[in-house]
C-alpha cells in the first residue's frame, strides 16, 4: 500500500520543548518540507510560527504539498476569540489545512455550549477561506463513552450546521501527541479508540495521529477507514521501516 498520500508528516515541538532556536526550528522544518516533497508525502504539520516561510518555501519548489499548522495546541483551552485569531493568521499565512485542539476540558465540565460554539465558529472560519478543519479531541485525555459522545456531538453539529459537499474537509482527529498519560499508556491513536471514532463520526472523515510509528499500524489504521495519519515518524513508515520514538 502507498501510505504517503494519507500522512501529515509532523513537527510540532516548540523551540524551549526541543532545546534548540527558532532558526534551527526552522531548518527542521525546511528538512520535513524536503523530505515531504521528495517523497510525495501529502502534508507538513508545523508550529504557526512557521507557516509563511514554509509555505513560501514549497511554493519556490513547485510542489503540491500541504502545509497543515495546529491551532490552541496542545491543551485546547485558548477562548474561542483566540483560536478564532490564531487561525485568522494562519490562514493569512498561508496555511491550507488547520488542526484545531478542541476544548476537550470544557467539555469534560459539562460545558458542551462552548465547545459547539467554537467547533461552528472555527470551522465556519476555515472553510469559508477554504481550508480543512480537523478537530484534535485527545482520546487519551477521555473515557470509550466520552469518545463516541463528542465524536457523535462534532458529526451532528457538522451536519446542522454546513453543506454535505463540506463535511468531507471536517474532520475528527484523535490526538497531539502531547498528552501527559501514566507511564506506559498510549497518549495517542490507539485501535480502540480510532475504532470508536469510526463508528460516531458519521460523514465526517478521521484523522488517526500520535504514536503511529510502524507501516503495519498505519496500514490497518487506513485499512479501518482513517483517511489521514499524522505522525513525526512520516519518512520511516513509507521507506518501510518501524522506530520506536518520533522525531
Ligand atoms: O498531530 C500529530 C501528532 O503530534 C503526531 O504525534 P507523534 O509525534 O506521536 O507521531
Amino acid at each position: 500500500m502507498n501510505i504517503a498520500q494519507y500522512l501529515d508528516s509532523t513537527y510540532l515541538k516548540t523551540p524551549e520543548q526541543s532545546g534548540i532556536s527558532h532558526e534551527e526550528t526552522l531548518q527542521k522544518d525546511k528538512e520535513l518540507a524536503q523530505e515531504a516533497i521528495d517523497n510525495d508525502i501529502f502534508a507538513v504539520m508545523i508550529r504557526p510560527d512557521y507557516v509563511s516561510e514554509i509555505k513560501k518555501f514549497i511554493q519556490e519548489r513547485n510542489s503540491n504539498v500541504v502545509v497543515g499548522t495546529v491551532i490552541g495546541f496542545h491543551e485546547g483551552t485558548y477562548s474561542i476569540d483566540e483560536k478564532i485569531a490564531e487561525a485568522s493568521k494562519a490562514i493569512e499565512d498561508g496555511a491550507d489545512e488547520l488542526d484545531f485542539v478542541i476544548n476537550y476540558t470544557a467539555y469534560l465540565q459539562g460545558d458542551i455550549e462552548l465547545v459547539r460554539e467554537e467547533f461552528v465558529k472555527c470551522t465556519k472560519l476555515s472553510l469559508e477561506h477554504q481550508k480543512v478543519a480537523k478537530w484534535i479531541i485527545e482520546i487519551a485525555a477521555l473515557t470509550d463513552e466520552q469518545i463516541a459522545d463528542l465524536t457523535k456531538k462534532i458529526s451532528t453539529w457538522a451536519e446542522e450546521n454546513f453543506s454535505e459537499n463540506e463535511l468531507s474537509k471536517i474532520f475528527v482527529k484523535s490526538s497531539t501527541g502531547f498528552y501527559q498519560t501514566a507511564e506506559g499508556k498510549p497518549n495517542g491513536a490507539t485501535f480502540e479508540g480510532i475504532t470508536i471514532m469510526l463508528s460516531n463520526a458519521g460523514k465526517l472523515p478521521v484523522k488517526a495521529a500520535g504514536g503511529v510509528r510502524t507501516p503495519e499500524d498505519a496500514e490497518k489504521m487506513i485499512k479501518m477507514g482513517v483517511k489521514r495519519i499524522g505522525t513525526s515518524s512520516a519518512l520511516g513508515l513509507i521507506k518501510n521501516e518501524s522506530s520506536s520514538e518520533g522525531y
